[in-house]
């Protein structure tokens, strides 16, 4: 990055490496933290971010001039830009991920975990230096609501300049969030980013710095944040899986709330009722695709709350009350298309969006699997190479993603702004199953809902490093992302129910849209259909729609989904909501295996609900 095109935008703000002196604020124990890591990585320069829209226009300009970001054509996608980053650095890195509690039981079987003051000492000795030749951002954001009773604050310093521009799509950053924070002399979260690649003098840079080494560490009791080596969302962009899921999970259990991996969607009926849903889903498993549902049955509305991440608390009267602490989208491109997808197109068709390793159009603009049904004749793939239809490799990496405001998308709830959140009726648990799992399961209470999502399970995606396509277990699809250990996680979510008011207790259900018929296909048409099965649920709710009892709970009876303008047989249904005994007794055994390895930190109620389904099946 060259120093001429980004003194103009700090010289005013800061002066080398003397933060306390140039630094927007008095929050001493932000100078303090600022201080001391400007000390220990040894930028250049600090540079305090003040979300504004002409450092965001200074920022891109640079990142542009630096090769990291390439401008689209601004009549097809205005002010977006595309990234592409290196290839070993597509994806969030589980194997690196660390929980380091203080003991090790209380990370629990799920995380990794290494003694807090070991790997203090290591991350030290990484980031040593690590910012040299660079910039460090300050960043103050605030997830969720900044006019919250108890904001939740955090700052992220970080190396990259990418990283503040996605932030800013994010969360809610800079000026304002800092004075509020200032104000209330509030406590954050600090969340440190490097990518760890640091200039030496005359060192020219790369488009997409990172390290081969990468430690996404988290420090649950400190409630803070170290992330080095990797520049790609989910590890990089702290607010949102390390801030808003990891430390908020343990956060909530501590305060008596829930921090969860959902999707919001708001849903009207034709007789202008409406309902709030909350479903959770495995990283590319369709909660972006269910929130910003097309629905393909007459009169009925969706509209948008959320796409990744929920948080949800009792309310007075016992209602469970759901808010999306985020700004933005940060979506899977493949698969998302105007066929599928049409409300996410719109959104990101109106621009300010960066784009991370799609491929790109002759024209200026970008294009991956699925956006259209015709396929371009030529394209630069995602790592720059030229890319016709007979290519081998897919022209966008298969986790290339969409980084959009969250106000872009027409159909976002007005509900969006309102820092009480909405009332939820029902909480869906969804996984990505070939087979067992039926298209829609209604639990029978509450607990057995939550054995539901407990034993939830799901084909991996490239949305995380390692295998695709292996069936794991994915407990409220929170698995990597739960802050704490995973026993502990299910007992709480029994206990927080204690503050509900059981009449007010939303349904759970278990979907699966990626049930496979013999030939291949899926058997359940999914995407905006999705709606029909949306549309049972809230039949089941209101007492109006028929069910089959399974011993797993209530699917469909044989005419109870809406048909109407599908293309489906009857009997094709009963394909996609079948409960196979054969394929439920290996289910069982899995299911056993998963739950073995809690040792004494599964809930009883959990075991006992496992004992039933067990009996009956056998009976
Ligand atoms: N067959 C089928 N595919 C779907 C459906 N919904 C989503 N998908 C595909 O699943 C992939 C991921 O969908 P997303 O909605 O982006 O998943 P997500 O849960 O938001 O993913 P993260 O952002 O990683 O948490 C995309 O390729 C979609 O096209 C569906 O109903 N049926
Ligand atoms: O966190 C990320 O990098 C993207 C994402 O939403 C997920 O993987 O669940
Ligand atoms: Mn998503």
């Amino acid at each position: 990055m060259g120093d001429s095109a980004r003194q103009p935008l700090l010289a005013d703000r800061a002066t080398d490496r003397d933060a306390a002196s140039a630094a927007p604020t008095t929050h001493q124990g932000l100078l303090a933290w600022v201080e001391e890591t400007a000390a220990l990585t040894q930028p250049d320069r600090v540079y305090w971010v003040n979300g504004s829209e002409e450092e965001n226009h200074q920022l891109s300009d640079e990142l542009v001039s630096a090769g990291t970001f390439k401008r689209l054509n601004p009549e097809l996608f205005p002010n977006s830009f595309a990234a592409f980053s290196d290839p070993a650095d597509v994806a969030r890195v589980e194997e690196q991920t660390f929980i380091c509690s203080r003991n090790e039981r209380d990370a629990g079987f799920t995380n990794n975990w290494m003694d807090p003051d070991a790997m203090k000492e290591k991350l030290r000795g990484l980031f040593a230096g690590s910012m040299r030749g660079r910039t460090m951002y300050v960043i103050p954001f605030v997830m969720g609501h900044l006019d919250a009773p108890t904001p939740k604050f955090g700052v992220e310093i970080t190396d990259s300049a990418y990283v503040v521009t996605s932030m800013r799509i994010m969360a809610t950053i800079g000026t304002e969030v800092l004075d509020r924070m200032t104000e209330l002399n509030a406590d954050f979260v600090p969340a440190l980013h490097s990518v760890g690649a640091p200039l030496e003098p005359g060192q020219q840079d790369v488009a997409w710095p990172c390290n081969e080494e990468k430690w996404i560490v988290h420090f649950p009791e400190e409630r803070s944040i170290w992330s080095f080596g990797s520049g790609y969302g989910g590890n990089a962009l702290l607010g949102k899986k390390c801030y808003a899921l990891r430390i908020a999970s343990v956060m909530a259990r501590d305060e008596g709330w829930l921090a969860e991996h959902m999707l919001i969607l708001k849903l009207t009926s034709p007789q202008n009722k409406t309902y709030y849903l909350s479903a959770a889903f495995p990283s590319a498993c369709g909660k972006t695709n269910l929130a910003l549902l097309d629905p393909t049955i007459d009169g009925w509305k969706v509209e948008t709350l959320g796409d990744d991440i929920t948080w949800m608390r009792f309310g007075k009267e016992g209602e469970l009350r759901a808010v999306n602490p985020e700004a933005g989208l940060f979506g899977v491109a493949p698969g998302t298309g105007w066929h599928t997808n049409p409300n996410a197109m719109r959104a990101i068709a109106k621009g300010n969006s960066i784009f991370t390793n799609v491929a790109l159009t002759d024209d200026g603009g970008v294009w991956w699997e699925g956006m259209t049904e015709e396929v371009p004749a030529h394209l630069t793939d995602w790592q720059g190479n030229e890319w016709t239809p007979s290519s081998d490799a897919p022209a966008a990496h298969p986790n290339a993603r969409f980084c959009t405001p969250i106000d872009q998308i027409d159909m976002l709830a007005e509900e969006f702004n309102d820092p009480e959140g909405v009332e939820l009726s029902a909480i869906l648990f969804g996984g990505r199953r070939k087979t067992t799992v039926p298209l829609v399961t209604q639990s029978r209470d509450w607990t057995n809902g939550i054995f539901m999502g407990s034993t939830l399970s799901s084909e991996t995606t490239a949305a995380a490093a390692g295998a695709v396509g292996r069936v794991r277990r994915d407990p409220m699809a929170m698995l990597p992302f739960m802050g704490y250990d995973a026993g502990d996680y299910l007992s709480h979510w029994l206990k927080v129910s204690g503050q509900a008011n059981q009449e007010r207790l939303p349904k759970i259900f278990l979907v699966n849209w990626f049930r496979r018929t013999a030939d291949g296909g899926f058997a359940w048409p999914g995407f905006g259909d999705n709606s029909r099965v949306l549309k049972w649920i809230i039949e089941r709710l209101e007492g109006e729609a028929e069910a089959v009892e399974t011993p797993i709970g209530y699917v469909p009876a044989p005419d109870a989904l809406d048909l109407t303008g599908l293309d489906m047989a009857p009997e094709d249904v009963e394909q996609a909501v079948r409960v196979d005994a054969e394929e439920w007794a290996a289910e069982l055994e899995g299911i056993e295996q998963w739950y073995q390895q809690f040792g004494d930190s599964l809930p009883a109620e959990l075991s006992a609900e496992l004992q039933r389904l067990k009996e009956r099946f056998a009976a």
